[in-house]
């Protein structure tokens, strides 16, 4: 199912946060919300579910005005964060609730529901777990009860509101690839909200930036991150440099779009050697430029010649690979 949104505007009281925003998301998409803390990505999402009613605009979804229908006519599926499960209920209750408060003429018998639950807990492979209560789960497996308590209900579309956001690095990562392939074999649309970018660039086909309440870019990951539509599309997206050429321009550049050497070379300058941290597969060297505070950050493969018994205070020589030319 498509969701149209157009010309959305939210105030709370004063604050605009959100600025007319036009958004198309097409049937079995799975789209990133991506912003900093408040630039209105959770009110957008509570918009669309019909949790929140906007002061302007419309939604639309597979060609219907929804803008006036509530949340249960909506139809759609919700992850948040702290939208805890029935404490009281089994994990299998939990999932089943759904269809149990299905009106009598849609609701499936009971030998129906009950296959239905044993089939979504095997599809987030947790059925082993359907007799325990929540208190009994980690935090990753009652994010997965929840989607799949979410998903019995068979929504068209799914929300998802910083869905793993409580959960430890680790966990996250397993749950992210996994949401991934979820939404492969479900095909269902789904929007989800986060500000981690890393998590955005990993899961979604498409990931929408937004900053106060606007709409900085739209487009694939790997377009966004190419190709940043603003300097603060090309920040928020990942570690930046700025080298000041000048007085009134600076070059942006990520760390890893850097050569590096021991010797001078054609068109690199000095910098001397202030930190150097080793993360694994690269390493990660600090380097103050004479004339400007702000330091620079290479990141260059481990074993890279210019690593070679480099201590601080050493000098080494640097020029940005590419890079976006700013007016400062
Ligand atoms: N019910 C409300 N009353 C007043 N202000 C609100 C209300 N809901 C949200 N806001 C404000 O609107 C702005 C956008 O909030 P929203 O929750 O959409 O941001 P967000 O991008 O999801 O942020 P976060 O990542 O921190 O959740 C914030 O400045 C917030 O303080």
């Amino acid at each position: 199912m498509s969701i149209e949104i157009r010309g959305i505007s939210k105030n709370f009281n004063s604050f605009r946060a959100l600025n007319t925003i036009n958004l198309d998301i097409q049937s079995g998409e799975l789209v990133a919300l991506l912003g900093p803390s408040g630039c209105g990505k959770t009110t957008l999402l509570r918009i669309i579910a019909g949790l929140e009613t906007p002061d302007s605009g419309t939604i639309v979804f597979h060609g219907e005005d929804v803008s006036r229908h509530d949340v249960r006519e909506r139809q759609v599926g919700f992850v948040f964060q702290h939208y805890a499960l029935f404490r009281h209920m089994t994990v299998f209750e939990n999932v089943a609730f759904g269809l149990r408060m299905k009106p009598k003429d849609e609701r499936p018998n009971k030998e129906q529901i009950t296959e239905k639950v044993h089939q979504l807990l095997n599809m987030v492979q947790l059925d082993w777990l359907a007799d325990r209560y929540p208190e009994q789960l980690s935090g990753g497996q009652r994010q997965r009860i929840a989607l799949a308590r979410a998903l019995a209900v068979e929504p068209k579309i799914l929300l998802l509101d910083e869905p793993f956001g409580a959960l430890d690095a680790k966990v996250r990562k397993e749950l992210r690839r996994w949401l991934a392939r979820l939404h492969e074999e479900v095909n269902l649309t789904s929007v989800f909200v986060t500000h981690d970018q890393e998590e955005a660039m990993e899961v979604a086909d498409r990931i929408v930036v937004m900053n106060k309440g606007n709409i900085e870019q739209i487009g694939a990951p790997g377009e966004v991150y190419e190709h940043p539509a603003s300097d603060f599309v090309y920040h928020f997206l990942g570690d930046a440099n700025r080298l000041f050429v000048g007085s009134d321009h600076h070059v942006l550049f990520r760390p890893h779009e850097i050569s590096l050497s021991r010797e001078p070379l054609e068109g690199h300058q000095q910098g001397e050697v202030r930190d150097i941290r080793p993360l694994g597969a690269i390493t990660r060297v600090t380097l103050k430029v004479t004339g400007q505070e702000e330091l620079i950050e290479a990141e260059v493969v481990k074993d890279h010649e210019s690593l070679n018994r480099l201590a601080r205070g050493e000098r080494l020589y640097f020029k940005p690979k590419g890079g976006v030319p700013v007016a400062s």
